[in-house]
């Protein structure tokens, strides 16, 4: 089993990711899909005059601030357009695969944070009124199901509470969490850069390997949302995961690629 998943920051070729998963599912490979869409929901969030905001922990983390209207916006980006229009790709490519959010089924379940430590101007204040978490839980269940039928599974946040509230999660972490859950062999987490750079932006400085047992050392290289993908390999590897990859999805065949050494080699 290969978790693949598809960021939304701009420059993500989703023909590219469609086209190359369609091929490696039609010749017998078992994948499931997971995807962001992050730069489409600023962009749709700006435009509905809602614009986005974003928090830093004390800690560095960057996290969307997620009021219930931004959640609304989330959900209509991430499982309409974003997640339908990859299901619509897939299926013109003759993949049957079925689109879900976590929230469907519970298929990604966890605590619901309704508060925010955030670092403002040199001050830590706390925000309330957070739809946010973290997945603890993966319904394998209806995933297995969904597979053993013959159908591809592309999920997307949000998640379920386990009160049943939809909470906006990280999707390299919810993936992270799925490929544990799932023993997969392999966690492709794929965006619009070659891998962890060393000196982002110079694509020049990729780190081509981490040893899995060091992968935290490597937080200091990881800006902003970055650092919740190194965040989620750290996850993946001490769950069982052989290798996690950060990959290029702005073009050619970004999980071939990947699978072949591309990119940054966690293992
Ligand atoms: N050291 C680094 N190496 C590579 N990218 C980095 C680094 N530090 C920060 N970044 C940023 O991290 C971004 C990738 O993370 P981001 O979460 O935005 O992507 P995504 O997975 O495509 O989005 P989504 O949240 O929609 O799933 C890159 O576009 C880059 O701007």
């Amino acid at each position: 089993m290969i978790v693949v998943k598809v960021g939304g920051s701009a420059g993500i070729d989703y023909d590219a990711v469609c086209a190359d998963l369609a091929a490696r599912w039609k010749a017998g490979e078992r994948l499931i899909l997971v995807h962001g869409g992050s730069g489409e929901t600023n962009r749709v969030a700006e435009a509905l005059g809602h614009p986005p905001r974003f928090v830093t922990s004390p800690s560095g983390y960057t996290s969307r601030f997620t009021d219930r209207e931004t959640l609304e916006i989330f959900e209509m980006v991430y499982c309409g357009k974003i997640n339908k229009g990859i299901v619509e790709r897939l299926q013109r490519l003759g993949v049957n695969a079925v689109g879900l959010s976590g929230l469907d089924g519970r298929i990604f379940e966890g605590r619901h944070k309704d508060s925010v430590r955030a670092v403002e101007n040199g001050k830590t204040r706390v925000l309330r009124g957070d739809h946010t978490g973290t997945v603890e839980r993966v319904n394998t269940d209806l995933i297995e199901l969904l597979l053993g039928a013959g159908y591809l599974p592309v999920l997307t946040p949000p998640a379920s509470s386990y009160e049943g509230v939809a909470i906006n999660v990280d999707g390299d972490r919810a993936a992270a969490a799925l490929a544990v859950a799932l023993k997969a062999e392999a966690l492709l987490l794929l965006s619009n850069v070659p891998g962890l750079l060393r000196t982002y932006p110079d694509e020049s400085s990729l780190i081509r390997q981490i040893p899995a047992n060091d992968v935290e050392t490597y937080l200091e290289f990881a800006q902003d949302r970055m650092k919740k993908k190194v965040l989620g390999a750290a996850e993946a590897v001490a769950g069982g995961v052989q290798r996690v990859i950060f990959g290029d999805a702005r073009a050619g065949q970004p999980i071939t690629a990947a699978l072949s050494g591309a990119g940054t080699v966690v293992s």
